[in-house]
């Protein structure tokens, strides 16, 4: 069966297939395979605005070249969002400073969040733009809307190759999609941790560019027996991988596959895109609703599992918070926990200390 069958390289996906119908039946099986044995794929002919794509890529040098004193006047502390810039080593995973910089967006929205509203609300609000690179707001916003378009349109495929009528993921989908710009610094010794094995935790899926020559790799899917498979890059494609809210309302059929970044000896850019999930979603909500689907003998069935199949690893789950906007902003407050102190004092010892 496939879902017992390891892989070794990453699918890639002509999307330009969906518009006939006999192509149609192939790529949504291709499809149904990269996400239920994989959960790592590269789409082409995908739709996306070549010109929109290449004015962001363009953009990078100069952003990341920016002075210390602008990247200041962004920096994520300033927000009770989490939007704004971060700095190299600022971050950790699996315990280890990870040797990155990063500017985060999202879809531009107000903040109108007040007392009476659950407190994950206020993960909405809007961005910092640097006031030395004014052309960046309107680069970063036509990205937003064309992958947004793209996410959507990926999810109508998504539900038809998993036996679903196409519309089933629709009401899952957030109002808030995050945008990060990821620069790793060259490494001297070749060496080093970009960002370590972690699995997509801000959402549904995870749209990422990889915004460098093709020769600049570093980016690897960890497969069942424990290889580190390189993701490859092809210019004009994305690379598509399953975030965590997705492995729980597929009831595990469709796993969050962990994967890393590794340092090399020339600088790298990514532009990872993540498609949000509704913040009042519950845990109730989010396994229930298709788990007699998902337990069909197709998917494995619940009483036909392997060890590592269908074991969901979640902190959503795992969790004490009912909601998935409340899970997002205690991972959140975790990992920026300058931000966390200064907007979210009333849930700030609790988030950090309740594990
Ligand atoms: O930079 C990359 O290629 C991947 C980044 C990533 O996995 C992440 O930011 O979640
Ligand atoms: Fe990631």
């Amino acid at each position: 069966m496939s879902l017992s069958a390891d892989f070794t390289s990453i699918p890639i996906i002509n999307l330009s297939h969906a518009a006939d119908p006999e192509s149609k039946v192939r790529l949504l099986q291709d499809l149904r395979h990269a996400i239920t044995s994989v959960g790592f794929l590269c789409i082409s002919h995908h739709g996306v605005s070549q010109a929109v794509t290449k004015d962001l890529i363009e953009a990078l040098p100069k952003l990341f070249g920016l002075s210390d004193g602008d990247k200041d006047e962004v920096a994520l502390g300033n927000s009770a969002h989490f939007l704004g810039y971060s700095g190299t080593g600022a971050e950790t995973t699996a315990g280890k400073a990870d040797r990155r910089e990063q500017f985060e967006f999202a879809t531009e929205l107000d903040d109108d969040w007040t007392k009476e509203k659950p407190l994950y609300e206020r993960l909405k609000g809007p961005n910092q733009w640097p006031s030395n690179f004014l052309a960046l707001r309107s680069i970063v916003e036509n990205y937003i809307q064309e992958l947004t378009s793209l996410s959507e349109r990926f999810l109508l495929l998504v539900a038809e190759a998993l036996s679903l009528p196409s519309s089933t993921f629709v009401p899952f989908v957030s109002d808030q999609h995050r945008l990060k710009l990821v620069h790793y610094p060259a490494s001297e010794s070749g060496e080093g941790q970009g960002v370590g094995p972690h699995k997509d935790s801000s959402g549904w899926w995870t749209f990422l560019l990889q915004a460098s020559p093709p020769h600049i790799k570093g980016l690897q899917a960890l497969n069942k027996s424990g290889e580190w498979i390189d993701v490859p890059n092809i210019p004009g494609t994305f690379v598509v991988n399953i975030g965590q809210g997705f492995e729980v309302v597929t009831n595990g059929a469709c796993k969050a596959t962990t994967h890393r970044v590794l340092s090399g000896t020339h600088e790298r850019y990514s532009i990872p895109f993540f498609q949000g999930m509704r913040r009042d979603l519950t845990k109730t909500e989010a396994v229930e609703t298709l788990r007699e689907h998902f337990s069909r003998a197709e998917f494995g069935g619940v009483n036909n599992e392997s060890d590592e199949g269908r074991d969901i690893d979640s902190a959503f789950l795992r969790g004490k918070y009912e909601t998935w906007g409340e899970s997002q902003l205690r991972t959140k407050v975790r990992s920026h926990r300058d931000v966390g102190s200064r907007f979210y004092d009333e849930v700030f010892e609790k988030y950090t200390s309740d594990d």
